[in-house]
């Protein structure tokens, strides 16, 4: 494979740092040819479904393609807003706000950027443009905390992938997971706290993780885990004894056993146990997007009220929460150690001109 061509002599240009913040990434529209395309690059990656690719690509346009798109689309129609998909817009929003908060903190030389895995803005986009602007390091920070082979693997594999094709590789730096970071647990326990505190509270907080298929913990993904032990963390934040909380696993997709116990029939189950009032928690969802805001916040409300259940609480997720960003900072803060984001003014001069200096000597050679 040939590597494409670069631009020559930058040495001694400023060399940026960027935090890259990447989600899994949404349709552009709430239309049915949009999510086909979305669902198509999501379902062909060989991290999401792991089955033989000639099988898997008959099943895919034959039997799922065809129906879902539309169906999802319908789904998609009853969370979207004015600006867009929910998960795009509040992944934009945190980046923004993450931006502001490092400058704020000293960290001048450093820009934060947002990347989706399917969809657009697309990760290798994303990293050309930065390549472009003479970003020499780079941070790549998931909007996953649970680490999974299904989602951040998968954001690893295109971060290769497109390097690849690359001479000059950027310094790296890939967050694994945050799954029990404090900024994390700790932005999570406000949130709790603050809907309880204008809210009140429910018998039981449920806390609901995305599935995976239960053969990817037999085989060494450490996900369900990684769920476990934020919701033990989270629990201790919030002084629950293990009869107020409960964990599931919501969003199973095919027909395989996916990780237990599941969130729509164990919410069932509750309202026909006679709780009244449930809240509802989706803590490995650092955006609210069509996972949350529909199954959960529509399709599970429903199914715990009709069977009983009288209060259905859904605790929003971290979105653009002050203290989630402060989280944010604070992890990209330890992934930035040994890189020049501080520069004085004077520090930063010396390099302009030095970078100035290395662009006539580029002239000089006639590049
Ligand atoms: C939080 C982590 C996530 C894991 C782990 C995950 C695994 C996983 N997902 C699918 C299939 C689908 N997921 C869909 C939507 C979706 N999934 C996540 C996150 C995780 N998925 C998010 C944040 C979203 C919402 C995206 C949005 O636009 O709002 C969908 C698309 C919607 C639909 O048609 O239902 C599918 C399909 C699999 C198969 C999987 C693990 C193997
Ligand atoms: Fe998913
Ligand atoms: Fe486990």
């Amino acid at each position: 494979m040939p590597f494409n061509k670069e631009p020559v002599h930058q040495h001694g240009t400023v060399a940026k740092s960027a935090i890259v913040l990447v989600n899994l990434g949404t349709p552009d529209a709430p239309t049915r040819p949009a999510v086909r395309r979305y669902l198509k690059q999501f379902l062909s990656d060989p991290r999401v479904v792991e089955i033989p690719r000639a099988v898997w690509n008959l099943i895919l346009h034959l039997a799922i393609l065809p129906f879902r798109s539309g169906q999802s689309a319908q789904k998609y129609a009853t969370i979207w807003s004015r600006e867009g998909s929910p998960l795009k817009v509040y992944t934009e929003r945190q980046a923004n706000k993450l931006q502001a908060l490092l400058e704020q903190r000293g960290h001048h030389d450093v820009e934060v950027a947002m990347a989706m895995r399917y969809g657009s803005p697309a990760l290798p986009d994303v990293l050309d443009e930065l390549k472009a602007r003479g970003v020499e390091r780079i941070v790549v920070l998931p909007a996953y905390p649970q680490y999974s082979g299904t989602t951040t693997a998968s954001i690893w594999d295109a971060v290769f992938d497109h390097y690849k094709k690359v001479r000059n590789i950027p310094e790296l730096r890939l967050v694994k997971h945050y799954h029990d970071h404090e900024g994390y647990v700790d932005a999570l326990a406000a949130s709790v706290e603050t809907y309880w505190e204008t809210h009140g509270r429910g018998e039981k907080l449920v806390m609901s993780f995305h599935g995976v298929p239960k053969r990817t913990l037999l085989l060494g993904d450490p996900y369900h885990c990684e769920c476990h032990r934020t919701a033990r963390l989270l629990a201790a934040r919030l002084r629950l004894a293990p009869d107020q909380y409960m964990v599931t696993f919501q969003s199973r997709f095919g027909k395989a056993e996916w990780l237990q116990p599941y969130t729509a029939p164990t919410v069932q189950q509750l309202a026909r146990d006679g709780v009244k009032r449930i809240d509802v928690l989706c803590p490995g969802f650092t955006s609210d997007c069509l996972e949350t805001l529909e199954e959960i916040n529509m399709e599970v409300r429903h199914d715990f009220e009709s069977n009983g259940g009288q209060e259905y609480h859904y605790i929003p997720c971290l979105n653009d929460n002050p203290a989630w960003i402060v989280g944010m900072a604070e992890i990209a803060e330890q992934h930035l150690i040994g890189w020049p984001t501080m520069l004085t003014p004077a520090q930063r001069e010396a390099q302009r001109k030095d970078a100035e200096i290395a662009r006539e000597h580029a002239v000089k050679l006639g590049a």
